[in-house]
């Protein structure tokens, strides 16, 4: 059935001539031009394309009058009060970008139904008609579990979002108060209830927690949370700066250590390995001896220097550079980083297993100072995923939702960074996927990460040169900067592979309240 046009668009204009398969120039109607927007939603109706429609974007709207020209001499200069509105003649053109066919039966597709490319260029003349209710497009579409966000800002469409992508990536991107956080919010409540999970890395502690309960996930903090021993021994050879055999030390001394402590609570077989034994055999002697001349417990860094001790003597270090070692370790990595390995009594798989069981947790990271040790909770967790893959050899549905990505997927954001890289590459596979949120693109996240995402939702961006950057790997259309700095908050662009039109749509989204 043909789309019913009076009911769902207005007539605002025609074609006019030098319109090709993806840009038209329109004339708008002199009564409808203020109606008009950029963005708006119009359908193209070429007479000679019987059941068929051309699917496309108001841009660049502009006003013309024929004597108010620019450079040319006009009365209201010389006599502003001769100048009466009545003699001026304005009168407005745009261009609309073509983004689909609609099929509706036309012979030009066969027959068939649905949205197609292209690949025709309208007829001049052809009538432009302004989508009020853009909901019939729904119709045309072809989309696995969708969801919805938000509408489209004029025709009040509910754009359907394809989750079958989700596992291609999503970024989030934005100048600060855009709505950011408030997006990824609304999408986790439409993920979670269409049966994903989702692990939120919640860097403050304010933008999802407080929301968790009205969503039906679970709170854990991240100061509970077990740092792989090997991702430790990397967090401490970074804080410490150290390379070649000073490096082997620190981290053959702090996988060890972080071993030592975590098989004594609770952590069981797991954390037992030979290697260490060796040198932890040695080591309890030692300590035994202190007990024995009666010295105070140490604290968790001496225990740590101690062993770095043990450590480096092994490996034949010479008595002042173990010396050196050790005074840049206890001057460069921070006293709670050791100390706080005592209390962190969940395993990351655990974390994994929750949000598959209940759908949803959220990290507080909030209670974490170290940014070194947040990213090192949240790689220990991205790689417990991958162990379950690795064991179970089937696709998980599970999602990392990461936002002030700057501090985790950045260039120089160590373990985070490469776990996500990691997930961006290759978790399709495996339904495993990001979802990060940032202000800026090119400097706050990793080529490997943002390359590879398939859904951008931008607003207005932070650092000039953003918008090419994502243009790089998505297709923008004609959106520009300037289109951009209109856009007001909850006003965001959906443009790659979730987007059911792949082009980019402007959206506003649905409202969130606060926690
Ligand atoms: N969808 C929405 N529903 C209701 N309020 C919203 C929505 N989006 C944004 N807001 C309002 O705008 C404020 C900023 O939103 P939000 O915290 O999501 O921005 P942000 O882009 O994540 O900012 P930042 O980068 O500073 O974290 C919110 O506190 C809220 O008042």
């Amino acid at each position: 059935m043909p789309i019913a046009l009076p009911r769902v668009a207005e007539e605002v204009g025609i074609v006019l001539s030098g319109a090709s398969a993806s840009m038209a120039p329109i004339a708008l109607r002199r009564d409808r031009e203020l109606r008009v927007l950029e963005e708006d939603l119009v359908l193209l109706v070429d007479p000679r394309l019987e059941n068929y429609y051309m699917l496309g974007v108001v841009r660049w709207i502009t006003r013309y009058e024929p004597f108010l020209r620019r450079n040319i001499h006009n009365i209201y200069v010389e006599h502003p009060d001769a100048l009466d509105t009545e003699v001026v003649m304005p009168f407005s053109n745009a261009y609309v970008e073509i983004y689909a066919g609609i099929c509706d039966g036309s012979p030009v597709c066969d027959g068939a139904r649905g949205l197609v490319n292209n690949v025709y260029a309208p007829t001049p003349g052809s009538k432009v008609f302004k989508l009020v209710d853009a909901k019939p497009l729904t119709d045309y579409l072809t989309v696995s579990r969708p969801i919805t966000i938000g509408v489209h800002r004029y025709s009040k469409w509910r754009l359907p979002l394809d989750t079958e992508w989700l596992n291609y990536h999503v970024g989030v991107f934005g100048a600060t108060g855009t709505g950011k956080s408030r997006l990824i919010l609304r999408m986790m409540k439409e993920l979670v209830e269409k049966g994903y999970s989702l692990i939120v890395f919640d860097h403050s502690g304010v933008d999802y927690a407080p929301f968790v309960s009205r969503l039906g996930g679970t709170v854990v903090r991240a100061s509970e949370i077990r740092i792989e021993p090997q991702i430790l021994a990397s967090i401490i050879s970074r804080l410490t700066g150290v390379q070649s055999q000073q490096r082997d030390a620190v981290e053959i001394a702090a996988m060890c250590y972080a071993m030592s402590v975590y098989s004594s609570n609770g952590g069981g077989e797991r954390y037992k390995s030979e290697e260490c034994n060796e040198i932890l055999g040695h080591r309890t002697r030692q300590q035994g001896l202190a007990r024995y001349t009666g010295e105070k417990q140490p604290s968790a860094r001496d225990e740590f220097l101690e062993l770095l001790k043990t450590v480096a003597t092994r490996l034949n270090m010479r008595p002042a550079s173990i010396l050196k070692l050790r005074l840049l370790t206890r001057l460069s990595v921070p006293e709670h980083v050791f100390e706080g390995l005592k209390a962190r009594r969940l395993e990351p798989l655990d974390v994994v297993d929750t949000a598959l069981r209940e759908r949803l947790v959220v990290v507080d990271m909030s209670d974490e100072q170290d940014i070194e040790v947040k990213r090192g909770i949240l790689a220990s967790i991205a790689n417990a995923a991958w162990e379950k893959i690795g064991r179970e050899r089937s696709p998980l549905g599970l999602g990392l939702v990461v936002d002030e990505a700057q501090n985790y997927a950045c260039e120089y954001c160590g373990e985070a960074g490469r776990a996500l890289e990691t997930i961006a590459r290759e978790g399709r596979k495996w339904k495993y996927f990001i979802i990060v949120a940032s202000q800026r693109i090119a400097r706050d996240i990793r080529p490997g990460v943002r390359s590879n995402l398939g859904t951008v939702f931008f607003s207005k961006l932070q650092s000039t040169g953003d918008l090419q950057e994502l243009a790089g790997y998505l297709d923008l259309g004609r959106v520009t900067e300037a289109s951009l700095a209109m856009l007001g908050r909850r006003e965001f662009y959906v443009a790659g592979l979730m987007n059911p039109l792949r082009r980019p749509l402007l959206m506003y989204i649905d409202s969130v309240d606060g926690g």
